[in-house]
């Protein structure tokens, strides 16, 4: 018989990568995101994308408008296109409020429409980013329509990431929601300035949990889910201790009717109970006790940001999952929508 830790006490965790979205879903996606993270790094794939300063800083002021917490701190970030200039980069950073860029592959997921159509179009911009000390975000996928959607983000790694990581050796890149054995292996080998965040469904699922017995719309995602070898490779990395590896959801919500379709969006949401699902997948990992490293010192570190200094208290004890949630004036069906949830935050 084993001793269940029935308690864990850790340092209050960050999000390094969530969806707030904007408008009238705001109060809803802040209150989730904000009852126990102290920062997050706020996606701005809006639509219009919040591509320059200005735009960014209003949208950090709606989030603070929304929050209910006074302590939750967003923190933003550009989007990058190909027009983005180095000058915009420049004006960002010196806000103190924009501590990043995202290159989105122009098509390769959820409003990126406007992103970078040849990275090479935006090494001036990159170069800015270096010596201004502003990371770069990147969804790691190709877009090219003949390339498997399995092996994307391995062809992105291999074609393109390589390039960026030789041309620009001081520049910080998180290479976002890995998915792969290859991004694990990729970030293992690569220098201190490259690190990775792993979401909580791509830690607790695989390809089969999505398709097999029946298409399941609200575990696609993008990246996709892989199969299991993949899925075990990022459970190794997340709970190994390393450094480079930290928490970011993607909790990236659709409304329902917009998943079960017969072209549904990709996104899943965790924001519900994001640590809360990061501590399942550690504990089957029997590996509780690297949680707080991933969850609340790595990415703090690797973002040369203060770690926080109060702790969040998560109990063994076991609560049902509403079928969905409100989400403005629609509702969101999360992850383990129906099912239980072991942990519970105090
Ligand atoms: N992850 C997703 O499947 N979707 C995200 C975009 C993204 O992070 O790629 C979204 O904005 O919905
Ligand atoms: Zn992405
Ligand atoms: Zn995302």
């Amino acid at each position: 018989m084993t001793n269940k830790t029935e308690r864990i006490t850790i340092t209050r965790p960050d999000d390094w990568h969530i969806h707030l979205r904007d408008g009238a879903v705001l109060k809803d996606t802040v209150r989730d995101a904000g009852r126990y993270m102290g920062r997050a790094i706020i996606m701005p794939n809006l639509v219009p994308p919040a591509t320059d300063t200005a735009t960014a800083l209003a949208y950090r002021e709606r989030i603070i408008a929304a929050r209910e917490t006074g302590s939750f701190e967003p923190l933003m970030v550009l989007y990058l296109t190909d027009k983005t200039s180095p000058e915009e980069i420049k004006k960002a950073k010196a806000t103190g409020h924009i501590v990043a860029a995202k290159l989105y592959p122009a098509g390769a997921t959820t409003n990126s429409d406007s992103g970078v159509t040849d990275i090479e179009n935006i090494y001036p911009v990159l170069e800015a980013m270096q010596e201004v000390g502003m990371l770069l975000l990147v969804h790691g996928e190709v877009t090219d329509s003949s390339i498997d959607i399995f092996d994307r983000e391995k062809v992105f790694l291999e074609t393109k990431l390589a390039k960026v990581v030789n041309a620009f050796p001081n520049l910080k890149i998180v290479l976002e929601h890995i998915t792969t054995k290859d991004a694990v292996e990729f970030v293992e080998a690569a220098s201190e300035n490259v690190a990775a965040t792993i979401t909580a469904h791509h830690l607790l699922y695989n390809r089969n949990h999505m398709l097999a017995g029946g298409i399941r719309p609200h575990f696609y995602c993008l990246p996709i889910l892989k199969r299991n070898l993949h899925q075990q490779a990022l459970i190794a990395a997340a709970t190994s201790g390393n450094k480079k590896f930290f928490l970011g959801t993607d909790s990236a919500p659709h409304a329902k009717d917009k998943k079960e379709a017969a072209c549904g969006c990709a996104g899943a949401y965790t924001a519900h109970a994001a640590i809360e699902l990061y501590a399942e997948a550690f504990e089957d990992a029997n590996a509780l006790d690297k949680l707080e490293g991933f969850a609340s010192f790595f990415g703090p570190d690797f973002y040369g940001l203060p770690r926080n200094s109060d702790f969040i208290t998560l109990e063994r004890e076991s609560w049902d999952v509403p079928e969905s949630y409100p989400l403005g004036d629609s509702n969101v069906v999360p992850i383990k929508a129906g099912d239980q949830i072991h942990w519970t935050v105090k």
